[in-house]
């Protein structure tokens, strides 16, 4: 039997992780640096630096490195046969851009393996040391440009998959243009986080991955290249400026199997990684996330990571400004479609530490038992008078969807309105199923188009750190109401395990014809076993719950207005 290893990584905002598995898609190794605990000299908060009085939100390029050094002696530590390895995929978290300096292409082809990564590569191979990241909302000027100049959010939604977003790479390329234009000009290339990730892998700078590409905001999706309208107004200037921004972001690769070369002799000398390995293209998180499962029509992943993200897959592209579609990060013809909030975990942590300070937790080892029994202790809507219902509204950080300002309302509806509640409200301890309530009736709102005319999902397939927690399982099945149910990935990292499924594809894919290939869906579904992999966690629809549910969008949607608005 081959014993051959495929590894999957994963960039994401507050740890770097791996799975390796084998061609049976077995998982046999699983590691992870958290970048607060693990490099602390970095002194990030969740893996970030904030700056509150400019919405930003960036984290330092050279951490991540050097958590990639750590991880790969953690992998050594461990010992994983890297001989073994005969491919390599990943997933970088999403629209972060890192800007290269003139040096990099030079730095990345002549690394020692008596050194690590780090020192090697920062500050030299860079022309700006931070990366804006996902939770950045400073570009508020660049998007109202961008949106006024480019015939509006449903044009620009039609064109990019998406109305501009402030953390989305266009704006934010615009805003270091704006910022730091000695650095812009300084910069020779762009990457995303994936496909900086997957050129520290070749030793060379690598192209855009076809799905991630799509989270910039520049990308024509339809046609499949940079809409160059869009790139001159981020570009600014004439067309000199425009060509320049084009070379700077370099190309794109439209096979998500393709073999970009071989992994950098740095790795081979210094870790043993066979010569041959191949390194392919690493796409976004949530890209990755719907690799990791099967999905059919009408199934829904609820990625419960530090953003809480709904990703469906979908053979239709039919856009709106608000939600994302991405093109497919393996099949041509398909399309990924997407929900995605900035206040996921963190919005409910601090819930459940509010909690914990005026009820400590029962069980010592569960930091979130308080939370869950508050959560579970309440019938839905969290009043059992007929006709009223709570409703709460938790973003301690500004929010995505809808696009609102941070802040926390309370209120309760009943037949003559909606009313604030802050004076009718159990605080803290009736947060916590208006916590849960409130993130899943927002995706209810705003998933329906991507779903059935009733807006009922098949399956809800749970997956990322949250879902560990069963009563975010529950009223994530009581509100969206899947008709077969909600079932965990039993693997908490379904980006990196996604990724090592399609670095098992895009070595092993059948031939079909010459440059047609063995589709990743056909491949996956032959070798997945739905028995070991996911497992029921909740009944989903029950009766009576989902439709009262219904009956609370329209309300909810007017408290949503209404904290926008404020
Ligand atoms: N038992 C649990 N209940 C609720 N949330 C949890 C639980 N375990 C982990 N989490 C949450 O999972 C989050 C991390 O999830 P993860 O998928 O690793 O995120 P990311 O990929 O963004 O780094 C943490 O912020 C934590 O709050
Ligand atoms: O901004 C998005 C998607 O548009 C986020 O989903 C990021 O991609 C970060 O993901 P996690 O670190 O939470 O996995």
């Amino acid at each position: 039997m081959s014993d051959d290893l495929f590894l999957g990584f994963d960039l994401s905002t507050q740890q770097i992780k791996v799975i390796a598995i084998n061609s049976k898609l077995e998982p046999v190794l699983q590691e992870y640096v958290e970048f607060d605990v693990d490099t602390p000299e970095y002194k990030t908060q969740k893996g970030v630096y904030t700056n509150p009085k400019l919405n930003e939100v960036y984290a330092p390029v050279a951490m991540w490195i050097k958590a990639f050094d750590i991880l790969l002696g953690k992998m050594q530590a461990a010992g994983l046969n890297f001989a073994k390895v005969k491919s390599i995929s990943g997933a970088g978290q999403q629209h972060g851009s890192v800007f290269w300096s003139t040096e990099a292409e030079r730095l990345l082809a002549s690394l020692n393996p008596d050194q690590p990564l780090e020192p090697q590569l920062s500050p030299k191979a860079f022309s700006h040391d931070m990366s804006p990241n996902w939770q950045d909302h400073s570009t508020a000027e660049q998007c109202d440009y961008l949106e006024q100049r480019a015939s509006g959010a449903e044009i620009l939604a039609q064109i990019t998959g998406s109305k501009t977003h402030h953390r989305f790479t266009g704006p934010q390329i615009m805003r270091v243009r704006h910022r730091h234009p000695r650095r812009y000009e300084e910069t020779a290339r762009i990457s995303l986080v994936s496909s900086f990730f997957a050129s520290l892998l070749l030793g060379s700078i690598a192209p855009l991955d076809v799905s991630d590409v799509c989270g910039m905001n520049l990308w024509d999706i339809p046609n499949e290249k940079f809409d160059e309208d869009i790139i001159q107004l981020v570009a600014g200037g004439g067309e000199d400026e425009k060509n320049e921004l084009l070379r700077k972001l370099g190309k794109v690769e439209p096979d998500g199997g393709k073999n970009l070369g071989p992994i950098n002799d740095y790795y081979v000398k210094r870790y043993g990684f066979s010569k041959d390995c191949a390194i392919t293209p690493i796409t976004g998180d949530n890209p990755a996330t719907i690799l990791a499962l099967p999905l059919r029509p009408l199934d829904v992943i609820v990625s419960l990571g530090t953003s809480t993200t709904l990703l469906v897959s979908t053979p239709v592209y039919k856009t709106s400004p608000s939600y994302h579609m991405f093109s497919h990060p393996t099949s041509k013809g398909l399309y990924m479609g997407m929900l995605c909030y900035c206040n996921g975990s963190l919005a409910r942590e601090k819930v459940r530490d509010e909690i914990n300070a005026v009820k400590p937790s029962s069980d010592a080892s569960d930091i979130w038992a308080s939370f869950n029994e508050a959560a579970l202790s309440v019938p839905p809507l969290g009043t059992t008078a007929e006709g009223q219902k709570k409703l709460g509204i938790y973003f301690p950080l500004p929010e995505i969807v809808p696009d609102c300002k941070a802040g926390t309302w309370r209120f309760i509806s009943d037949e003559t309105g909606l009313h604030d509640a802050r004076n009718e409200w159990d605080i803290p301890l009736a947060d916590a199923r208006a916590i849960l309530e409130s993130q899943n009736l927002s995706m209810r709102l705003r998933a329906g188009p991507l779903l059935s005319s009733t807006g009922q999902p098949r399956r809800v397939y749970v997956v990322g750190g949250g879902s560990r927690n069963h009563a975010i399982c529950q009223v994530t099945g009581e509100v969206l109401g899947p008709s077969e149910g909600v079932f965990r990935l039993e693997l908490s990292n379904a980006c990196a395990l996604g990724s090592a499924y399609k670095a098992l594809w895009a070595v092993q894919r059948k031939v079909i014809q010459p440059g047609v290939y063995e589709s990743f869906e056909d491949f996956l579904s032959e070798r997945w076993d739905e028995k070991t992999m996911i497992n029921s966690v909740d009944v989903g629809y029950r009766m009576g719950v989902w439709e009262k549910y219904g009956e609370a969008l329209e309300a909810f949607d007017e408290a949503e207005k209404f904290a926008a608005n404020s």
